[in-house]
């Protein structure tokens, strides 16, 4: 079995308060390996996106405990978790939060510059990202110039860049056609399966479900089901059917 990058144990999360309290995560226990595509699926509401914060160390469970590459986040302050999330964790986001005023490479080389990577070796380094994402050609052009499939890439390198051990996606392909959701998936499953991250993406789309190597489902804020098949759990072919 491949290592364990992130590990989260009987996690439970308490939105809101009094009349408005919500019961968002009730108790999740869940593993994240290197290279593996994991899919988070499962019904509006159900916990998918406080579940992707939470592993995020972006939003702290209210119960349970969550290790990443190994380290406890328990009692762990704000700075302690902004440097957990800078070293491991890449994040991309149905929308894109790229800077507009800032050509595609300065907003990947952002990644770099909050981990004081500054100079010419950033600007190579992001580069490199956006090479990955098929974007070489694009680096000095400015987002509101790139199509939205483009502009996700984008946001992909910069997620990528500073080599982070796994990437939490939400509903990167929701705003995208067919072709464009494709190569996003593409991308994150040869993050995954070439580049050896840990790669999970929340998703409501059905297109993405042959790029997974384990769909995990969450209903009400419990996992119904862990993941232990891929799409030929569902009778679908995997994402090999559908390349070039
Ligand atoms: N800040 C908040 N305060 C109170 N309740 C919240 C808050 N944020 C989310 N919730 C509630 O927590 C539950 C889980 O929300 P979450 O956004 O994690 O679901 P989701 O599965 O990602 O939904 P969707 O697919 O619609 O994005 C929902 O009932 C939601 O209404």
């Amino acid at each position: 079995m491949s290592e364990i990058i992130i590990e989260a144990t009987g996690i439970k999360k308490t939105l809101g308060q009094g009349a408005g309290e919500v019961k968002a995560l009730r108790g999740i226990d869940l593993t994240l390996r290197r290279g593996e595509f994991t899919l988070l699926m499962g019904p509006s509401g159900s916990g998918k996106t406080t579940l992707l914060l939470v592993l995020g160390c972006m939003l702290a469970p209210s119960s349970g405990t969550l290790t990443v590459c190994g380290m406890p986040t328990s009692g762990v302050d704000k700075e302690g978790l902004a440097r957990i999330r800078r070293d491991h964790i890449g994040f991309v986001f149905q929308s894109y939060h790229l800077f507009p005023t800032l050509t595609a490479a300065q907003n990947v080389q952002l990644a770099l510059d909050i981990r004081h990577e500054r100079g010419r070796k950033a600007g190579k380094r992001a580069r490199e990202a956006l090479n990955l994402v098929g974007l070489a050609q694009k680096a000095d052009t400015l987002p509101g110039e790139l199509s939205g499939g483009e502009q996700q890439r984008v946001a992909i390198a910069r997620a990528f860049v500073a080599n982070p051990s796994v990437i939490l996606a939400d509903e990167p392909t929701a705003a995208l056609d067919g072709n464009n959701g494709r190569s996003i998936m593409r991308i994150l499953a040869d993050a995954a399966h070439q580049r050896e991250r840990a790669v999970l993406v929340v998703t409501h789309d059905p297109r993405v479900i042959p790029f997974a190597d384990r769909i995990v489902e969450i209903e009400d804020g419990l996992l119904v089901d862990t993941g232990s098949g891929g799409p030929e759990r569902l009778h679908l072919p995997k994402a090999a059917a559908f390349r070039p």
